[in-house]
């Protein structure tokens, strides 16, 4: 039997011809279009980011995010593409376009639901977040949080955290405040998710039992770079200790808010009853209040904790704001009262040392990603980036870290001082609050914001009249005080010891 040359000359031809497009569509689709003729092409950036979005997530995953994202910002100007279908902004009059006008919310807060629902901050479409905040929002306005039923139980949870750090001033050289200030930030919203009469609080025991519910709640945010990015690799990256203690900060706040649902009180306000009298299943009021907890312990405690470190090494700040609160407090009282708040809330060098530790401590320091909407946004053109379309569905973001280092607007970025929120300048005080982001920004920022900083106002007000902090010599600050590069940022050595003396006493 004869071999037919031809035809397996044809067929040869054939796959080569196949071989040759399938290669040419690889070529295309993986290098050409990314890089050349994609609608985000002209926006700057690493080419490796246009190529694989594995690029950023490494990145990611190795902490080095927020820092990478502010280099890249110094390169290329105020907007960088970050991966095929991603990019940073660095440019405040964007703050308008992508989180007040609310894009929605990219999948990277989809996770963040608990007991298998979503709650207001994993709800991705602003129409379903709007139903939801609006229940809880008003309960969390300023005229709620500093009103006679609430006040008096923030003013007693900081009073007993100033009788703690004196105590433990009396018994070792320096105290640890980080941990203890997210216990208080714990107890404060649990009292204000629960009653004092039916939250578990840490304060009541924070050698023991305390820090046994933090450790549950930090394993559990250590998993945050699985659960948010890559959710379906989660099962096989994540440790049994992280996964029992997921369950251990889950099952205390569902615990606790059944049992809240199954006595609410008429004449109690508390978040539970807000929420359940709102419509929420008793789960998704759970799951509400677990995220309320979890974002309001630890950004709190970290912001404290670094305005203290920043007052500590700046005596002279520390010496100002002494000289503002001194006549707010009364001495004699034993029971470590701060002020009521309405006295001190207007205090200027009080809210400029917060504004310079917002401005330099911020808990969640990097990306709080949106998508853009169906018909696109415009880049309206920079220096180093003409105009572009944004196209749908791009992942948009801005980070605080370098929207708050901004050298033009915040001279000497990185020097902690206070004195630059006070000037005379109204205009350029607008543009420097203009720039903040600490709290996010538009109809998703942060709904306990006021809570948070009445907590941080009394405290402060309740300590500095008290005593001076000095640093401690046996303790390392460059190392341990190291903001982590993750989505709510962390002292590295996960604590920060200072020394209390009375007023008037030195070390
Ligand atoms: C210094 C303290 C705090 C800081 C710096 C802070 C910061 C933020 C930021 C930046 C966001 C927006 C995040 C994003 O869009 O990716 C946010 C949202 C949120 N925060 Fe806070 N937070 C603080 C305290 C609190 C407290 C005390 C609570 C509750 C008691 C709380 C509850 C929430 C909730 C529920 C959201 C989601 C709001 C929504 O999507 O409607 N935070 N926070």
């Amino acid at each position: 039997m004869g071999v037919n040359f031809n035809a397996v000359l044809a067929h040869e031809e054939l796959i080569r011809i196949l071989a040759i497009i399938f290669f040419g569509i690889i070529v295309y689709h993986f290098l050409l279009y990314p890089i050349f003729l994609h609608p985000l092409k002209k926006i700057p950036g690493p080419k490796i980011a246009c190529l694989t979005k594995y690029w950023i997530l490494y990145i990611t995953w190795s902490e080095q995010r927020n820092k990478v994202v502010h280099e890249l910002h110094k390169k290329y100007g105020p907007v960088i593409r970050i991966g095929p279908d991603e990019i940073d902004i660095s440019d405040s009059s964007y703050i308008k376009n992508i989180y007040v006008d609310n894009f929605d919310k990219s999948n990277f807060y989809k996770e963040f639901g608990a007991y298998g629902v979503f709650n207001s901050f994993s709800l991705l479409t602003r129409r379903e977040h709007k139903d939801s905040r609006k229940i809880s929002h008003k309960f969390y306005s300023k005229t709620s949080v500093t009103s006679n039923d609430i006040q008096p139980m923030v003013r007693d949870i900081v009073s007993q955290t100033l009788q703690i750090i004196n105590k433990r001033r009396q018994e070792s050289e320096s105290v640890e405040v980080y941990n203890l200030f997210q216990m208080m930030a714990m107890d404060v919203v649990s009292c204000f998710s629960f009653g004092k009469q039916n939250a578990r609080l840490l304060l009541s025991d924070p050698d023991g039992y305390g820090m046994e519910i933090l450790n549950a709640f930090r394993l559990q945010s250590s998993a945050w770079f699985w659960t948010t990015l890559l959710p379906q690799w989660r099962r096989f990256a994540i440790s049994k200790a992280i996964e029992k203690a997921s369950a251990v900060a889950s099952d205390w706040i569902k615990q606790q808010t059944l049992f809240t649902l199954s006595d609410l009180q008429d004449e109690q306000n508390t978040l539970t009853k807000v929420l359940s009298e709102g419509g929420k299943s008793p789960l998704e009021v759970a799951a509400e209040i677990q995220d309320h907890i979890a974002a309001g312990h630890q950004t709190t405690g970290i912001t404290l904790a670094y305005c203290l470190w920043e007052l500590s090494k700046n005596p002279e700040c520390q010496k100002f704001l002494q000289n503002e609160l001194s006549s707010k407090i009364d001495f004699k009282d034993a029971d470590f009262r701060p002020p009521l708040y309405q006295e001190i809330d207007e205090l200027p060098y009080l809210n400029a040392v917060l504004n310079e530790t917002y401005r330099l401590h911020a808990s969640i320091p990097g990306q709080e990603p949106r998508i853009s909407p169906k018909q696109g946004f415009k880049w309206r053109g920079s220096k180093e980036t003409p105009e572009v379309l944004i196209p749908a569905n791009t992942i948009v973001s801005m980070q605080p870290f370098t929207l708050h280092r901004d050298p033009e607007i915040f001279p000497d970025p990185e020097k902690f001082n206070p004195e630059r929120w006070l000037i005379e300048d109204k205009e350029q005080l607008k543009i420097m609050n203009r720039q903040m982001m600490t709290f996010g920004a538009g109809v998703r920022m942060c709904i306990g914001m006021n809570l948070a900083v009445e907590e941080m106002k009394l405290i402060l007000c309740g300590l500095y009249p008290r005593f001076s902090t000095f640093l401690d010599d046996s303790f390392d600050y460059n190392d341990k005080m190291q903001m982590v590069d993750k989505y709510t940022t962390h002292p590295k050595g996960h604590e920060c010891k200072l020394i209390f003396k009375p007023i008037g006493e030195t070390i």
